[in-house]
């Protein structure tokens, strides 16, 4: 689709992405979690999260309410043993809320979730069969019904969670299973086709569920994306990549990885706006930055840390590395200036084991530092680690 000419930069880039995500290009996301973002991932790991935290919180409270009901409509000793087991459902999930606390680590989501599931699962296969075994009459034989549907309130639960297709389809099968278990074990008392008739419609519910978390998920991706860029340049934008470098230094420092910054920043850039206009320097920047774009690995973060100045973050890359990226990137040059020039950059490199950095923004700093001096020394240069 042409977008037209007559509109900013800013707004043409915004214009394309809408486009190029109508064309379905964020698809695979929604079937397998391989394809996210890291900064996807994260903010999806915190909802997740954040939602067992309060499913669990609410059932933990109203799992041992519902002891009033089964007091009332059931007789001793059937009482006595659900009233047992929701205590002890409560307690797992007092401990599960208490787990899961909004973390963005994106295992500790599915771990949090995968409990959250497993745990009405288990009370399920106890307080069924304990049930059909008595004969009931009554109140007691419509609350006792009742319990058959837990399976169906778990699979309608999965639309709670922005969850991808292979990620409902993992978490619905142990509650199809235990349908299928509670099936075997009571053959004899209802007929197969009944059984199957269940069966059936908790497979479409868990399907439906599945599809309203997938629209979560796409619906979450759009936004994410855009809140996190800038729209001129397609970089993201200071919050949510100074939020992805900090977790890229945690990770660095706990993996013992090396992970090195280059700060860069436009030279004459101001010329452009004076000589030309804004929206001539807006192209520049545009151009600028798709350049850099081009050149890096899907996990290389490109941040806008403010006007003509950005950050590249490369993770696992030494200073070397680093000094070699930069290289590369000003061999294949950055577009040209409205007066045909090429558009040169200043460039500062740090490395977090080099320079001894404890946090991101002293690496930051250090490497802002090192732009600086390469402006210093008369522009388009680059001071690496050690200088
Ligand atoms: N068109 C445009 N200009 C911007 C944007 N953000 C910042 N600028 C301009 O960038 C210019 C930065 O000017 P300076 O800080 O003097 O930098 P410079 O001219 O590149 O000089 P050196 O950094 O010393 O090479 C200012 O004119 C800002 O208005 C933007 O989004 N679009």
């Amino acid at each position: 689709m042409k977008v037209p000419d007559s509109l900013s930069i800013a707004a043409k880039t915004t214009l394309k992405r809408i486009f190029a995500s109508k064309s379905y290009a964020g698809f695979p996301a929604l079937l397998s979690a391989h394809e996210h973002s890291p900064l996807l991932s994260r903010r999806r790991a915190e909802i997740i999260s954040s939602r067992v935290r309060l499913v669990a919180g609410a059932f933990a409270v109203l799992t041992p309410l519902w002891i009033i009901i089964d007091v009332l409509a059931f007789p001793w000793p059937i009482m006595a043993m659900l009233m047992a087991g929701r205590i002890v459902t409560s307690a797992a999930f007092i401990l599960l809320a208490l787990y899961c606390r909004g973390s963005s680590d994106i295992r500790i989501a599915y771990r949090g979730m995968a409990a959250m599931f497993a745990i009405p699962t288990a009370f399920f296969l106890f307080s069924h069969p304990l049930l059909s075994h008595y004969q009931m009459a009554g109140m007691a034989d419509a609350i006792a019904a009742g319990y058959a549907f837990l399976p169906f309130v778990m699979a309608a639960g999965l639309s709670v969670f922005p969850l991808t297709a292979k990620e409902g389809l993992a978490f619905a099968t142990p509650i199809l299973l235990s349908e299928g278990v509670v099936a075997v074990m009571q053959v004899d008392m209802l007929s197969w086709s009944s059984h199957l008739g269940a069966f059936w419609l908790l497979f479409l519910i868990t399907s439906v569920a599945t599809l309203a978390g997938m629209s979560q998920l796409s619906f979450m991706s759009v936004i994410v994306e855009h809140s996190a860029r800038d729209s001129l340049t397609g970089a993201l934008n200071r919050l949510s990549g100074v939020d992805l470098l900090d977790f890229l230094f945690h990770l660095a420092k706990r993996n013992d990885e090396p992970l090195s910054v280059v700060f860069f920043d436009l030279d004459n850039f101001k010329k452009v706006n004076d000589f030309y206009g804004h929206t001539e320097g807006d192209r520049v920047l545009a151009r600028f930055s798709s350049a850099v774009k081009k050149n890096m690995r899907k996990s290389d973060l490109l941040l806008r840390w403010g006007g003509e100045e950005f950050i590249l973050v490369l993770p696992n890359a030494s200073c070397d590395i680093a000094m070699e990226k930069v290289a590369q990137l000003r061999k294949q040059g950055f577009g040209l200036r409205p007066d045909n020039l090429p558009q040169t950059a200043s460039f500062g490199i740090a490395e977090y084991t080099a320079d001894n950095a404890k946090t991101w923004d002293e690496l930051v700093a250090i490497a802002d530092l090192r732009m600086y001096q390469a402006k210093s020394t008369g522009k388009d240069a680059v001071v690496g680690c050690g200088t």
